[in-house]
């Protein structure tokens, strides 16, 4: 091996359709990423190669991932590159015992999502304590890109600008915000809280699984439960309660995109299942106690049931159809039923604190995350600013999309994610004031992000351009942030994640934002202020 080599490691998805159908973009990237390196005086040499009988050239399991890093020199330069949506657990083992130098590449592309498998690959490899770098570019030739990228094949630190972030300390805090955080802290480690985890572990997120020991303090437990029992409980729903709930749906104004192939469009049919699985999920929060629930939804439940984003989003809405336990009663009426996406167990526990704050202040309670997707300045010209697209399958509640029920509508899933279909529940959302955030683990410890901004609309156009851009079965945020650019938020973002809530106001966001940062301090998390100080926020 040549000192000028870069070993490349390119994970995939779980899903052989994801990867055959991905497959293209990232052989693009790998090709100009190549070109790039080479300009630089070094060559990079796949650690795995193209499958023909697979027709695609991904790690496509741990297994594999681990043979491909058991035949490396453990100190050579290894950059791993991502154009998908990737299962971090791939390369995580391999990268855990790596010596030499490591960088995470992504394209700068909303095609597929590739930032999002580097930011939850980042993520994880944080909460590992594994060192790397990291990079992000559209044409890769970009200053910014090649400066750090030739710093970093040169045995250079890769240095991004991070002082949009200062430590929160909670000297002189506001009294009466002081007082709710204390009383809800209180609350948590006196009443405890169950987070219900239908199989945790997702599409191997290892950076959303916290551990026990670390919300125990906290006063939250995990219900560990199956996905089995939901598939089960699913198929008791009787026919008549599913239909209740789908037309329960239809008056409030929603729309359903439906087609006769189930193979390729949303079919009535599946959207009573999905009415079903809500219906199940509902039950089985109240008969264990969980405040919050996450659904793993996608290995082992995509080959038993419908996509289970319509009912995420549903859930996470206060005004959401009536379900009845056993005995008759409506269960947790008018109430949002927390649901944290793809089991992100930090999405949980901080969307479980949100709801909590955000109902005592008097402010919308519905919460999400999103995936960090892609971004873009408006090329009509509407605004100035830089503004994110942040975009999720499954949990996005309808309050948060402009017109609530009426301007939510569904599609069916992608049948290369989902074979049996299952539809989205899709919005816009509407202009207005956020706050967001991200709870992570590094260094053993729990820590939150914590920011404001706002949602925007952009004109229909740019809108559509989004979607056709990235999954226009989605929900949409076109989210601009305070005080944090595009490379900072990249830089410190620490997972594929990002919680947004609204406030009425900005002086409500920042009330919501510094109880939020004061009640994860007094919790004993390390808080982290965003493009916002602290000064500011109390002066709200
Ligand atoms: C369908 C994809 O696998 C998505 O689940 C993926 O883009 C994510 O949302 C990851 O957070």
């Amino acid at each position: 091996m040549s000192g000028k080599e870069i070993v490349l490691f390119a994970s995939g998805d779980l899903r052989p359709s994801a990867n055959v159908q991905c497959w293209p973009a990232q052989s693009a990237m790998e090709e100009k990423l190549g070109e790039v390196v080479a300009s630089m005086g070094f060559e990079i040499r796949r650690g795995h190669p193209y499958k023909a009988e697979e027709k695609h050239g991904f790690l496509a399991s741990q297994r594999e991932g681990m043979d491909a890093f058991a035949v490396l020199d453990p100190n050579v330069p290894v950059i791993i590159a991502e154009s998908v949506w990737q299962y971090s657990h791939h390369v995580l083992a391999g990268l855990t015992s790596h010596k030499g130098p490591i960088l995470t590449v992504a394209n700068w592309s909303g095609q597929w999502p590739g930032l999002v498998g580097m930011l939850n690959l980042n993520g994880s490899l944080t909460k590992a304590g594994v060192d790397y770098a990291t990079l992000w570019s559209e044409t890769f030739e970009d200053d910014y890109f090649t400066e750090r990228l030739r710093a970093w094949l040169n045995g250079q630190p890769v240095v991004h600008d991070v002082s949009h972030v200062s430590a929160y300390t909670g000297a002189g805090v506001k009294a009466d915000i002081a007082e709710l955080a204390d009383r809800l802290a209180h609350d948590f480690r006196r009443n405890k809280v169950i987070l219900g985890v239908f199989d945790e572990g997702c599409m191997g997120m290892y950076n959303a699984i916290v551990p026990d020991e670390l919300l125990m303090p906290l006063g939250f437990f995990k219900e560990r439960l199956s996905q089995s029992t939901l598939y089960h409980a699913t198929t008791q729903v009787s026919d008549a309660d599913a239909r209740a709930v789908y037309d329960a749906m239809l008056e409030r104004g929603m729309t359903f995109h439906l087609g006769t192939d189930p193979a390729q469009h949303l079919t009535e049919d599946q959207v009573l299942t999905q009415c079903k699985m809500y219906i199940a999920a509902v039950r089985l929060a109240d008969t264990f106690g969980c405040e919050a629930i996450g659904i793993q939804y996608q290995q082992g439940l995509k080959d038993l049931l419908p996509a289970s984003d319509l009912v995420e989003g549903i859930l996470n809405n206060d005004d959401r159809p009536d379900v009845r336990n056993a005995a008759g009663k409506v269960i947790r009426q008018g109430e949002a039923i927390v649901h944290f996406n793809e089991v992100d167990e930090c999405a949980g526990f901080d969307a479980v604190m949100t709801n909590r704050i955000h109902r005592a202040l008097g402010q919308p309670v519905e919460t999400t995350l999103h995936d960090l997707r892609w971004g873009d300045f408006d090329p009509t010209g509407s605004t100035d600013e830089f503004v994110w697209t942040f975009e999720i399958s499954g949990a996005a509640p309808p309050a948060h999309h402009e017109g609530g029920w009426k301007g939510s509508d569904s599609m069916r899933q992608p049948p290369m994610f989902f074979p049996f279909g299952g539809g989205t529940l899709r919005g816009v959302a509407k202009p207005g004031e956020i706050v967001w955030s991200r709870v992570f683990i590094e260094d053993g410890v729990l820590k939150i992000d914590i920011g404001r901004g706002r949602a925007i609309a952009l004109p229909d156009e740019e809108t559509q351009r989004r979607w056709n851009l990235t999954n226009k079965e989605w929900p949409m945020m076109h989210g601009v942030l305070t005080g944090v650019n595009r490379d900072q938020m990249m830089a410190k973002h620490k997972a594929n994640h990002i919680q947004v809530a609204y406030a009425l106001s900005a002086g409500d966001a920042d009330r919501c934002a510094l109880a939020k940062a004061e009640l994860a301090r007094q919790l004993g998390l390390v808080v982290n202020l965003c493009g916002v100080d602290e000064a500011g926020l109390n002066a709200a």
